[in-house]
């Protein structure tokens, strides 16, 4: 199995050495499974659980004190499942596979798709939010009422970085998969790039790609499938990348980071944010 992983483009963490840590150990879960969807189901469950990258539980925090979780996945075949703004699981990459395994759908929102999780065996009462998460919350001053009373404030403090994603191959079977709380601060309800197939993941038989920065400009450029449509017209991976950031710098002088595993096992890192941790093993 060869599984590469990213925790999110953003700045230099404080503390590099035990998100490494993780990032490693989460490799190790996801090139141990047999297909490259269950390496990228667990490779992501080992990163949502931790609170140090935000997806799963410390996801970033929305302008009503909820973290939700987005997360999506594709196969090589085309298969997609998604799920959006979901309160309380963590697993919110197993969620998507239930949507694409268990659904006629690619993609369902909140607490509807937390029910069909549930009835999955996946945990749907997960505090998403930690001490320390809820504190920087506090600290800039949230105000009470709707989404529309919140927009002001959103406007002021909307931003951050983090998300996390994989992407493994076993002979010619490949799946891609990104897991996300979003940017934090946003407005209740955002859904950022990381459920939508074609901007923060995507998957051909030429190769698999998830991206990680700011939503709404990876959506205005379906960064991920950008990348793997450069893959498709042949070039390496690493090329695919490099070419797919300098467009979308291009376009929104915006941050990203994009990995990329083709149908030859060989990888594509690139970023243009201060740091982007990743991990991988290309043993077959
Ligand atoms: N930093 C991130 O990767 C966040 C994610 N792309 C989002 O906008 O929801």
């Amino acid at each position: 199995m060869e599984i590469i992983l990213h925790g999110g483009a953003g700045g230099v963490p404080d503390e590099p050495e035990p998100r490494q840590a993780v990032l490693d150990d989460a490799v190790e879960h996801g090139a141990a499974q047999e297909t490259p969807l269950d390496a990228v189901v667990s490779a992501l469950c080992v990163l949502e659980e931790s609170p140090m990258f935000n997806a799963g539980v410390g996801g970033a925090i929305q302008s009503d004190g909820q973290v939700r979780t987005d997360a999506g996945i594709m196969l090589s075949d085309l298969e997609i499942g998604a799920v959006a703004s979901v309160p309380g699981v963590s697993e919110a990459t197993r969620a998507a596979r239930v949507i694409m395994e268990e659904t006629p759908h690619v993609l369902v929102r909140g607490e509807f798709a937390a029910e069909v999780a549930a009835g999955f065996g996946i945990d749907t009462n997960v505090t998403l939010t930690t001490e320390d998460g809820l504190e920087e919350f506090e600290e800039l001053d949230p105000p009470d009422g709707d989404a529309f009373e919140q927009l002001e404030w959103v406007n002021e403090v909307f931003g951050g970085a983090g998300t996390v994603g994989a992407v493994a191959r076993s002979g010619d079977e490949l799946a891609a998969a990104t897991s996300t709380g979003g940017l934090s601060y946003a407005i209740a309800g955002r859904v950022g790039d990381v459920p939508q197939a074609g901007s923060g993941f995507y998957c051909t038989d030429a190769g698999g790609v998830s991206v990680t920065g700011t939503g709404e400009d990876i959506i205005r450029t379906t960064l991920s499938q950008r990348t793997a449509g450069l893959l498709e017209d042949g070039e390496s991976a690493q090329s695919a990348a490099e070419t797919a950031l300098e467009e979308f710098v291009d376009l929104t002088d915006s941050t990203a980071g994009i990995i990329v595993l083709d149908a030859d096992g060989d990888t594509g890192i690139t970023f243009n944010s201060d740091a982007m941790q990743t991990s991988q093993s290309t043993e077959e």
